[in-house]
């Protein structure tokens, strides 16, 4: 293993980032640890590069728990860079490769690899004070290439770029992982983590709250949107009769609940009636679906509950995520999702408690 995080808690005076957070992640593999604001991903950064001390828990690095020694090994992608912008690109390459133990031709060499491959090579010569965003953050990623580490540790990569600098670092990125880095990246954007990451963690209330493979959640969505030109009132009411979950207006079908059957049979019945379908969408991706139950499923209760050394709340398979059987507009309180059962199962409450405060019981 290449990081192996044991029920790790980490405060910041009585504010209780992470509270018993456990994790690995294999040699090779791209782990994307998703989470809202101030979940503690970059505190998280931190502890595994030894700059915080944790509370609590076990945290190593290449099997080792001196993280200060490992740090030659790591690769950090801050998500804000500050430069001395007095310098060319080059000449600030090659002044962070002397701090980092490089000199003469193999530091000159590398820092010339680097340039190439961040795609920096006609602006290596300009002030990092003329440098856009994206082209800085391709700068952090030489710099954090430098030393020639095995693992990356990245923090919202493409934060603040506009769409052409997000596609250059993602791109730039996924060559990494091509060439086999470890990397741990940090974001709040599901198409990155869909893009270049093995597996997904989603970090809720201190805890890994869920984990999946990222291939097990390109699976086709549980609710789709069809756009169409026009509907007429009867053939509107038509495709409603087929079930509860299909709700039409003149220019939009959405069907919650889909399945290919059903789908095929409402395209088949606005084929036959000679409708233009113009967009056939998701309403969200199944990666969508999976960290809003994540972050939802968590309840501050359940965390108090937990004792201490308690495995993660919920850990995904393939199994697990396929779509809820029974509807899901039905009435709260009726049924739950498989998550949330889980959920509930792993806090204790299988066998008829509640999550209720004892006082309530
Ligand atoms: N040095 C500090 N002292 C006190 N509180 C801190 C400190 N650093 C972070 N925090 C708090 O800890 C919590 C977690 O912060 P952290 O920056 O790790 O979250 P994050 O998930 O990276 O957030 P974001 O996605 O917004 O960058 C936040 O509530 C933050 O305000």
């Amino acid at each position: 293993m290449v990081i192996e995080i044991e029920d790790l808690s980490k405060s910041y005076g009585h504010h209780d980032v992470l509270r018993g957070l456990s994790l690995r992640v294999a040699a090779g593999e791209v782990y994307g640890l998703l989470g809202p604001n101030g979940a503690g991903k970059s505190t998280l950064l931190h502890l595994l590069l030894g700059f915080l001390k944790p509370n609590a828990g076990r945290v190593q690095v290449f099997g080792s728990s001196n993280l200060e020694a490992m740090r030659a090994q790591i690769g950090y992608i801050p998500e804000r860079q500050r430069y001395h912008t007095r310098y060319t690109a080059r000449e600030y390459l090659h002044f962070m490769g002397e701090m980092s133990g490089l000199y003469g031709s193999e530091l000159s060499n590398r820092v010339e690899e680097l340039i190439v491959l961040v795609d920096l090579e006609a602006d290596a010569n300009r002030m990092l004070n003329t440098f856009s965003k994206g082209m800085l953050q391709r700068l952090g990623v030489a710099q954090a290439l430098l030393g020639d580490p095995s693992l990356l540790l990245i923090d919202e990569p493409t934060s603040g770029l506009d769409p052409s600098g997000q596609r250059g670092v993602l791109d730039l990125l996924a060559s990494l992982r091509d060439r086999g880095h470890t990397v741990f990246l940090c974001t709040h954007y599901l198409h990155e983590i869909e893009y270049l990451c093995d597996r997904v963690g989603v970090l809720a209330r201190g805890q890994i709250a869920a984990e999946a493979r990222v291939h097990d959640l390109r699976m086709p969505s549980s609710n789709v949107m069809i756009e169409v030109n026009l509907l007429e009132p009867e053939l509107r009411n038509q495709l409603q009769a087929l079930s509860m979950g299909i709700t039409c207006e003149p220019r939009m079908i959405q069907i919650r609940q889909n399945t290919p059957q059903l789908q095929t049979e409402v395209l088949q019945i606005l084929i036959n009636a000679g409708v233009a379908i113009l967009a056939l969408e998701p309403l969200e991706s199944p990666l969508e679906q999976f960290y809003t139950q994540a972050v939802q499923s968590v309840t501050p209760a359940q965390v108090a509950q937990r004792p201490k050394k308690e495995k993660p709340v919920f850990v995904a398979t393939p199994a697990d995520l396929a779509p809820p059987k029974r509807p899901v507009t039905r009435p709260p309180g009726e049924g739950e999702t498989l998550l949330n059962e889980l959920l509930r199962r792993s806090s204790g409450s299988a066998n008829g408690e509640t999550n209720k405060p004892e006082s309530e019981k």
